[in-house]
């Protein structure tokens, strides 16, 4: 009869066992964590195919989360908190806000919706065609890098468009690296899942999926709010440098650093530029050989 935190188990969308924090109350199982330090709660509810939000509780009735549709929804619970634990003990900050918000996920939105979304108040994925996309939720990148439009609407602020979009787009790109840093593309785990290879975006490779990696090939656009997921490249390419060059472990005080403390909604990439060097000076001194890494890296393109 009790009632609270339980220990549940599923499969996520590529067939892989995880356990879930799970929550138990009157005969039935919700993907509801209570496990985070200062009552960081993280909920996963389902939009059963429809478009209105939240939608409702993601439940099951004995805590085995196995069948097929609700891959999605394991994944998103347990990412979410892989995210959650990435940003509290890297950066100690305690949900999207640094105030314990519950960090909310609603998956099988729309009918095979090919995109994932922040909106403004939480994390929202389609399931994708099965051609385009698998369930976004599916990718641990994904995860992180719409967790991280959040931290950003709570810390720089950058506007979703031109080049402070352009930024917005980049960090989230640059810390969906730095929770799965097993590659420098994003989306490769959900993205076209008949073919192998590919992805939605490369850190290392921008122009490889059509993107600019320097300021002279910036793409002057009405479209997607100014080429926000095109002119990411530029930014993009400048972290890949900067992170083969100092290591992941300073590049992500450097990048947590300019976002939280420097950046601000207006900022463009000569801004980034500025921003990231100072927090290289604040962090390991100006003219050192970390601060003259992302001289280096920002010359490269070609962005002073
Ligand atoms: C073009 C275009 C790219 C994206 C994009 O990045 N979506 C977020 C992701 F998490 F699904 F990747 N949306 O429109
Ligand atoms: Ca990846
Ligand atoms: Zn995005």
């Amino acid at each position: 009869v009790a009632e609270g935190a339980t220990t549940g188990y599923g499969y996520g969308i590529l067939g892989d066992y995880k356990t879930l924090n799970t929550y138990y109350s009157n005969g039935t199982y919700y993907l509801y964590d209570v496990t985070k330090p200062m009552n960081g709660v993280i909920e996963t509810r389902t939009a059963q195919n429809g478009s209105s939000l939240p939608g409702s509780y993601s439940v099951d009735s004995n805590n085995a989360w196995t069948a097929y549709s609700q891959g999605a929804d394991v994944d998103a619970h347990y990412y979410a908190g892989v995210v959650y634990d990435y940003y509290k003990n890297t950066h100690n900050r305690n949900s999207f806000d640094n105030n314990g918000s519950t960090i909310r996920s609603t998956v099988h939105y729309g009918y095979q919706y090919n995109n994932a979304f922040w909106n403004g108040v939480q994390m929202v994925y389609g399931d994708g065609d099965g051609s385009v996309f698998a369930p976004l939720s599916g990718a641990l990148d994904v995860v992180a890098h719409e967790i991280t439009h959040a931290v950003t609407d709570y810390t720089a602020g950058l506007e979703y468009r031109n080049q402070p979009g352009a930024l917005n787009e980049s960090m989230s790109d640059v810390f969906g690296y730095f929770v799965e840093p097993n590659d420098y593309l994003l989306g490769e785990d959900v993205y076209t899942p008949g073919v192998s290879g590919d992805a939605l975006r490369s850190l290392s490779n921008p122009e490889a999926y059509g993107q600019p990696a320097h300021m002279n090939n910036y793409v002057y656009t009405s479209e997607d709010n100014g080429g926000v997921h095109i002119n990411s490249g530029i930014p993009n390419k400048a972290a890949y440098l900067t992170i083969t060059s100092i290591g992941k472990a300073k590049a992500e005080k450097i990048y947590y650093r300019a976002l939280t403390v420097y950046l601000t909604s207006t900022s463009d990439f000569s801004d980034a530029r500025a921003s990231l060097l100072q927090s290289a000076a604040d962090l390991y001194g100006y003219g050192s050989s970390t601060y003259n890494a992302v001289v280096n890296a920002w010359n490269q393109v070609g962005v002073y």
